[in-house]
């Protein structure tokens, strides 16, 4: 470890052991807002194969794919690609071959991670693969496994998936019990790679970056540049911080997030954002997944009567009858299934029309800050995108927005949460951005810096310059340029395309306004 502690001490790294997390990265030097703090290839890394889509097993590319003709598994993209992968693949691809076609279906992304694992271990322990300071198996050994904490059940899940590698692999000297502890090395180590716009497109396992730990209020976001791993400081990290990332969607409640983290990686988190007195839990909860209130123009949040027969408002002391709450909540449940089976045909003509039903009966029944609303939205968002329906779609758009601003600057502060009573007005979201901004200044930590925000910003500023909203597109994109140039960098071939699309509407916009003037 000893030349790793160098290569990151250049960096201005260094790992500490925590009695209560393990190992942790932190810093010995200041880091800015949009710096890099660290980047990595992946030790080993699959697409997201599926008999739908395929990628490149290289760069993940989608076009102009041609199949490994010896495997029939892997594809790639061009023979750049296939070359460079050639030396890995090899074993792969002997072993693969060697399986009946039936068998080839259980060859899931997963095995294929673990499969190329192994074989990268054999290849760089023969000297055949070079390693380095920050590329070799020792990192991956030191990765932690869970496997004293881990259920029967998945026990049982990784031994047959063990099985099922040895019989690929055939090679004497492996167990399968060996296997299994690298399947639960994964499940807590590997990440989702992903493209600029956080769409899914393989796992890979970064050693390096896996020595980061969560936090629900963290200082650092992990994105992909093909398939290198990239973590930035979204805010600034002082010498001597601890680096931290999610590992989780950060939008649910503590309960939510608490058991995510519970189930996927066997720890209990003790961040600032989880750490709250139990009255703070009960209201952020009662918001994020309760109620609202029965008068449309009340935005206060519902708690369960002491007697159980209702919930209450705890703004205007309406109360909200249980049967009414339960009648709601099962056509809810019968809607949602049916909408997500049009999704599942790809039908998007009726999944349209069912998710606004949805839509309109969670309005009734759900807080407007509820996830289950804005996920519905997202939905329908996209939906909308998918038919063409731009107008539609800037809509759906601009509804989550409000939702993602208010939940990013509430984040650190559950009472901020009271304060909001417009949820749809600029003024409002002015307003708590100040109250935030002086409670940021007495310590406590504010980021309002999300890539999702961003995104959804970006996807906004496209809606409005299709439909011609060129000024509005020119504040949406600047919006999103500015979250996001922290988040991505400024040199993704993303972020070009993303300051390309600002400048044409500025041109236009500052044209349109010319035009307007000499009339
Ligand atoms: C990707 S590893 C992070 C590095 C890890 N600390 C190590 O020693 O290798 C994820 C594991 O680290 C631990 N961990 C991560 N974040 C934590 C946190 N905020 N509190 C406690 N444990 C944490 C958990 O055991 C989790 O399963």
């Amino acid at each position: 470890m000893e030349g790793l502690q160098n290569a990151l001490n250049d960096r201005g790294l260094t790992v500490t052991i925590l009695p209560e997390k393990g190992r942790s990265l932190f810093t010995t030097r200041n880091f800015h807002p949009g710096e890099e703090i660290i980047s990595q290839e992946p030790y080993v890394c699959v697409p997201n194969n599926s008999t739908v889509e395929s990628r490149c097993d290289r760069c993940f590319a989608s076009i102009n794919l041609k199949k490994c003709s010896a495997c029939k598994v892997s594809w790639y993209c061009s023979s750049t690609c296939q070359k460079s992968e050639w030396k890995l693949h090899r074993l792969e691809c002997d072993a693969l071959a060697r399986l009946d076609k039936d068998r080839h279906k259980s060859v899931t992304p997963s095995i294929r991670l673990i499969i190329k694992l192994f074989i990268r271990r054999k290849l760089q322990s023969e000297k055949v693969i070079p390693t380095t300071a920050t590329d070799n198996y020792k990192l991956v050994e030191a990765l932690i496994d869970h496997m004293s904490g881990i259920d029967e059940k998945q026990l049982v899940l990784y031994a047959q998936m063990g099985t099922l590698v040895n019989l690929i692999l055939q090679w004497p000297e492996m167990n399968v019990k060996e296997i299994a502890r690298h399947f639960s090395k994964l499940a807590c180590n590997a990440h989702t790679i992903c493209d600029s716009e956080l769409r899914p497109l393989g796992t890979g396992l970064y050693p390096v970056i896996s020595i980061i730990n969560h936090s629900c209020l963290p200082n650092a976001v992990l994105v992909f540049e093909g398939r290198s791993a990239v973590v930035r400081a979204v805010q600034h990290i002082p010498a001597g911080a601890e680096v931290s990332i999610s590992y989780i969607e950060t939008a649910g409640s503590t309960m939510t997030r608490q058991k995510a983290l519970k189930e996927n990686y066997l720890f209990t988190c003790t961040c600032s954002q989880c750490v709250k007195d139990q009255e703070d839990e009960i209201k952020e909860s009662a918001i994020l997944e309760g109620y609202r209130c029965k008068n449309d123009q009340c935005d206060g949040f519902l708690l369960r009567n002491s007697d159980d027969t209702g919930f209450t408002c705890q703004q205007c002391g309406l109360v909200r009858n249980k049967e009414e709450i339960q009648n709601i909540a099962s056509q809810i449940k019968s809607i949602s299934d049916e909408a997500s089976t049009s999704m599942f045909h790809q039908n998007c003509g009726e999944a349209l029309f069912m998710y606004e039903k949805l839509e309109e009966l969670q309005k009734i029944l759900c807080h407007p800050y509820s996830i289950s609303l804005m996920q519905t939205r997202e939905k329908l968002l996209k939906i909308s995108m998918e038919l063409e329906n731009w107008t539609k779609a800037l809509l759906y758009c601009k509804l989550t927005i409000s939702v993602y601003q208010i939940r990013e600057m509430t984040r650190f502060n559950v009472s901020s949460w009271a304060l909001v009573t417009q949820p749809f007005y600029e003024y409002e979201l002015g307003k708590l951005a100040r109250i935030c901004w002086m409670k940021g200044k007495h310590g406590e930590l504010y980021s309002g810096i999300h890539p999702l925000l961003g995104l959804q910003f970006y996807t906004c500023g496209k809606l409005e310059w299709l439909l011609g909203y060129t000024e509005d597109a020119v504040k949406s994109y600047t919006k999103a340029f500015d979250i996001l140039r922290i988040t991505h960098g400024t040199n993704s071939s993303f972020m070009k395309d993303l300051l390309l699309k600002l400048e044409e509407a500025r041109a236009e916009a500052s044209y349109k306004h010319s035009s307007m003037e000499d009339e």
